[in-house]
C-alpha cells in the first residue's frame, strides 16, 4: 500500500518543528529516520495531516558530556550511539543493547529518540533507558519538561509525549565502571526481542553493591525487575546468589502471549536470561 496524502514540513529549528506540530493538531506526526513510521504510514495505521521531518535538526544529534550524565540527542542514530566513546565509557549497557538492534542499514537510519518515542514493547532500548533511570527532555508549545523513563512509557506504542511535543534529548546518568550486559532472545538473528534483559551492576570486594535490571517485552511497557535488584544487592557475586535472584525476574510483569511465545514461556525466558545477563555483567 502507499500512504494516504499528507503535508510535509522539514523545519530548521526546534521551535519551527513545534509550531508545525501544533498547527497539524492531533494527527500531526514527527518523523525521525522513518524506520517504523514509514511502514506505519504505508499500512495506513496512521493517516497524519502533516509529517514533520526532524532530519534537518542537527542540534538534536550527538552525545554530549553533561557532568553526571550524558545528553544524547533524539536524532542520534543507533550507529552513532554504538561508536560513541562517551557511551562506551559511561553507558555501556546502552551500547550493548544498541549492538543487538536489527542490522547495519536500520542502525544507520534508526534513531535513539525514535525508538523510545515509538515505544514498541519489543524495542531493545526501552529497558536499558528504564534501568539507567534516563530522563526524556520533551519540548512543546508550553516549553520544556523532563519526564523520567519510569513515567515516559505509558502503554504499547504510547508515551507521555503529547501530539504537539517532541523528544529532543535523553539524559542518561553515567554509570562509569559498572558491569553491564544486554541478553536478548529472538527467533532469528537481527530480529526483535521475544524477551530481553538489561543488567547493570556494581561489585565491590566480591559483593554486589548496586543492581539495575530492566526487561524487554515482558509487558506493554518495559519492566524494572525490582525483586531481582533487591535480591542481588548485598549478596556475594556468586553463581548461587545470581540463580536465586533470577527466580524473581517475572515478578510483577505482565508478559504477552503472541505468535512468538506465550506468557508462561516468556516468564521462563525472563528468569533464564536474567541469570545470564547478571552473570555476564558481574564478569564484565
Ligand atoms: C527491519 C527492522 C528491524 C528492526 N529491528 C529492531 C530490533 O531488533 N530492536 C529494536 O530495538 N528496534 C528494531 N527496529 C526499530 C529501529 O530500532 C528504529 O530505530 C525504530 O523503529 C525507530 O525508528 P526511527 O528512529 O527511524 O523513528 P521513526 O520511524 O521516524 O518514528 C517512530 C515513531 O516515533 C515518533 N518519533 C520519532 N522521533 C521522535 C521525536 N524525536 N519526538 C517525538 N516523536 C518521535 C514518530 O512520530 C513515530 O511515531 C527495527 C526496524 C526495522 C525497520
Amino acid at each position: 500500500m502507499i500512504p494516504a496524502a499528507f503535508d510535509y514540513v522539514a523545519p530548521a529549528t526546534v521551535p519551527e518543528a513545534v509550531r508545525a506540530l501544533t498547527a497539524g493538531g492531533e494527527d500531526a506526526k514527527v518523523m525521525a529516520g522513518g524506520q517504523s513510521l514509514i511502514p506505519v504510514l504505508r499500512m495506513r495505521l496512521a493517516v497524519p495531516t502533516v509529517v514533520v521531518d526532524l532530519s534537518g535538526l542537527t542540534e538534536l544529534t550527538g552525545v554530549h558530556d553533561d557532568g553526571d550524565s550524558l545528553r544524547i540527542g533524539a536524532m542520534t542514530t543507533h550507529y552513532e550511539v554504538q561508536r560513541d566513546p562517551l557511551v562506551r565509557e559511561h553507558a555501556r549497557l546502552l551500547r550493548l543493547a544498541t549492538d543487538t538492534v536489527a542490522d547495519p542499514q536500520v542502525r544507520h537510519r534508526g534513531t535513539f529518540g525514535g525508538s523510545l518515542a515509538h515505544a514498541d514493547p519489543a524495542g531493545d532500548l526501552l529497558a536499558p533507558a528504564l534501568a539507567l533511570d534516563a530522563v526524556m527532555v520533551c519540548v512543546g508549545p508550553d516549553g520544556t519538561r523532563e519526564v523520567p523513563a519510569a513515567e515516559f512509557f505509558v502503554d504499547h506504542f504510547t508515551t507521555a509525549l503529547a501530539p504537539d511535543e517532541l523528544l529532543t534529548h535523553v539524559k542518561v546518568p553515567k554509570l562509569t565502571g559498572w558491569g553491564a550486559h544486554y541478553e536478548k532472545f529472538n527467533r532469528v538473528a537481527q530480529a526483535w526481542s521475544i524477551v530481553g534483559v538489561a543488567a547493570a551492576l556494581r561489585v565491590a570486594d566480591g559483593r554486589i553493591t548496586d543492581a539495575r535490571i530492566g526487561l524487554t517485552n515482558m509487558g506493554p511497557t518495559p519492566v524494572r525487575a525490582r525483586g531481582v535488584e533487591e535480591a542481588l544487592v548485598g549478596q556475594p557475586a556468586t553463581a548461587e546468589a545470581i540463580t536465586a535472584a533470577a527466580t524473581r525476574a517475572a515478578e510483577g510483569a505482565d508478559p504477552p502471549t503472541d505468535g512468538n511465545a506465550d506468557a508462561e514461556y516468556r516468564s521462563h525466558l525472563a528468569r533464564v536470561l536474567t541469570e545470564r545477563a547478571v552473570t555476564a555483567a558481574v564478569g564484565a
